[in-house]
């Protein structure tokens, strides 16, 4: 099969995630997306980050309903902070049959060549990448390993969601039903 890599801190996971996780599941040669979850981006210190296990419960509620999306918390078995080479070489070790490709939102690519081993990445398995309002002048459009997919903009970001959690405004319609009633039961980013 060939699969989707979606990762991501999802601190919280929200609709812009879903829309291009299912974006890249139905309108690209991915057959599936495999959600991600990061403990720790090498780039980001992050003091409301949430622990990774109920980001992880977090990202499972979010697509419970989805058969072409799954979640992985390989990256919690490895060393932090989490590059994401390493564990496209051990999710390949581990899944033979399968072939792989990188999803980003277009905002990582101009910072995609600080990445560890970026040329690696790109050789290893090449870029999906989502449209991003926000996202930074970059060099990738025409880069032969990385695809842009056309999709509706989102300007929606997690910062956005837990900036409004702690001014005590609704999060409703940005995140699933599920996930607000675990964010809000739980008492997350207050
Ligand atoms: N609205 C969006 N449009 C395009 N890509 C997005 C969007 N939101 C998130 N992404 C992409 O999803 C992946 C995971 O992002 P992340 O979990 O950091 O979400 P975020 O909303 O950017 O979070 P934060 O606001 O905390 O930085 C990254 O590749 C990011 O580029
Ligand atoms: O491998 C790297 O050098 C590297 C540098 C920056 C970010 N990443 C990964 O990119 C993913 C997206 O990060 P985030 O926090 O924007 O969701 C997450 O899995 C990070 O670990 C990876």
């Amino acid at each position: 099969m060939k699969i989707g890599l979606f990762f991501g801190s999802f601190n919280p996971i929200h609709v812009g995630h879903l829309i291009i996780a299912n974006t890249m599941a139905t309108a690209t040669d991915l057959e599936q997306v495999w959600l991600v979850v990061s403990p720790q981006n090498p780039f980001k210190k992050n003091k409301s980050l949430l622990h990774e296990f109920d980001r992880f419960d977090l990202v499972e509620r979010a697509i419970a309903d989805n058969s072409l999306l799954k979640a992985t918390d390989l990256e919690f078995h490895m060393p932090r902070p989490s590059y994401t080479i390493d564990t496209l070489i051990r999710i390949q070790e581990k899944f033979p049959q399968h072939t792989f490709r990188l999803i980003m939102g277009e905002d990582n690519l101009a910072q995609f060549p600080n990445w560890k081993n970026h040329d690696k990445i790109l050789e290893y398995v090449g870029l999906y990448v989502y449209p991003r309002p926000s996202a930074a002048a970059h060099a990738f459009g025409s880069h032969p390993a990385v695809r842009m997919v056309p999709a509706p903009l989102l300007d929606i970001s997690a910062t956005y969601i837990r900036e409004a959690i702690r001014a005590g405004r609704s999060i409703r319609y940005l995140v699933p039903d599920a996930v607000e009633e675990m964010i809000v039961r739980k008492k997350f980013y207050i």
